[in-house]
């Protein structure tokens, strides 16, 4: 029986849950102790290893979180904003750690996570990428040093599978830019731009998404004035740099006390 932590894996058959289960063997420093899918899933009381058409792995695919929370020391969970409110309070029951990398959450489901992180280590980032979370930083600088006459502009791409716009990177990447500015985003963002908008209001960030093809997600961040723009880019060309993230994440939190944290914390940015 190996020591490493054991980690359960939610959504397991997604292309996160996917390139987790890859990561965190090759990582060889946590090991898989469950695989949580949704119910009704044809993988469920399966073998996962079999499952995916290989060899057994030893973990049997379930849709009792409980079960393969009690087992782990930290929860990796990329599903959906509704399956993670339920999980949150799963892993605080099991005292894990719980990596959220889910995106598209209302303002009102980030709210009922909190009371889940009275009792576990939270982690939340809708990038879990090194160079991306270096950007949230870069973008806050920029936005500080540059007047409202600088209008800023965050541009998304990705797949023709994502489900939520903007996407949680290019909020992040807004939020900083309007903490840079000393402004709040809810009170500044313009997006959904159709039709006769009228001009740009000064001081607002706007959002614009595209979607398509197997694109993995791309981020601009435009600074433009008058004569001048400035174009800070982020291309993420591999899910890994997200896997790689959150079991970072995972093994970084698992000696921390309860509460809420993001990939600033976890790579001390
Ligand atoms: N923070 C980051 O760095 C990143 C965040 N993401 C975000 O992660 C999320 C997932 O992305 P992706 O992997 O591409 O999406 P997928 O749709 O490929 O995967 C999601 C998985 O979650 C499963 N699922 C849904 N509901 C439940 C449930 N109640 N219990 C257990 N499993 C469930 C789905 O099952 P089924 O398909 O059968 O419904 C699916 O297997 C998105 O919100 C995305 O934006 C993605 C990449 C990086
Ligand atoms: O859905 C995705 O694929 C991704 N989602 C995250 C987001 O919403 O920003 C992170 C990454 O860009 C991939």
């Amino acid at each position: 029986m190996s020591d490493l932590p054991g980690v359960a894996i939610t959504g397991i058959s997604g292309r996160m849950g996917q390139m987790l289960l890859a990561t965190l063997k090759a990582s060889g420093k946590a090991r898989l102790v469950g695989a949580v899918e949704r119910p009704g899933h044809g993988w469920l009381g399966q073998d996962l290893g079999e499952a995916m058409g290989g060899p057994a792995l030893g973990v049997t695919v379930t849709d009792d979180p409980l079960e393969a929370f009690a087992k782990a020391q930290a929860v990796i969970d990329f599903t959906t904003p509704a399956a993670t409110l339920g999980f949150a309070k799963i892993a605080a029951q099991a005292r894990a750690v719980h990596v959220i990398g889910a995106t598209g959450f209302t303002p009102e489901e980030i709210a009922a996570l909190e009371p889940a992180a009275r009792h576990s280590v939270q982690i939340r980032a809708g990038n879990m990428s090194l160079g991306v979370n270096l950007m949230t930083k870069l973008v806050k600088t920029v936005a500080e040093v540059l007047g409202d006459d600088w209008d800023i502009e965050v541009v998304e791409a990705h797949h023709n599978r994502k489900v939520d716009a903007p996407s949680g990177t290019a909020l992040m990447l807004g939020k900083a830019a309007a903490e840079g500015r000393g402004v709040t985003l809810e009170e500044h963002s313009e997006s959904g731009r159709h039709g006769i908008t009228g001009a740009r209001a000064q001081g607002a960030i706007g959002f614009s998404s595209i979607r398509g093809g197997d694109i993995v997600g791309e981020h601009d961040v435009i600074f433009a004035a008058p004569g001048e723009r400035l174009v800070l880019r982020h291309i993420a060309t591999d899910r890994v740099i997200f896997a790689r993230g959150a079991v970072r994440a995972a093994l970084w939190g698992i000696d921390k006390k309860p509460g809420q944290y993001d990939m600033i914390d976890v790579l001390g940015l």
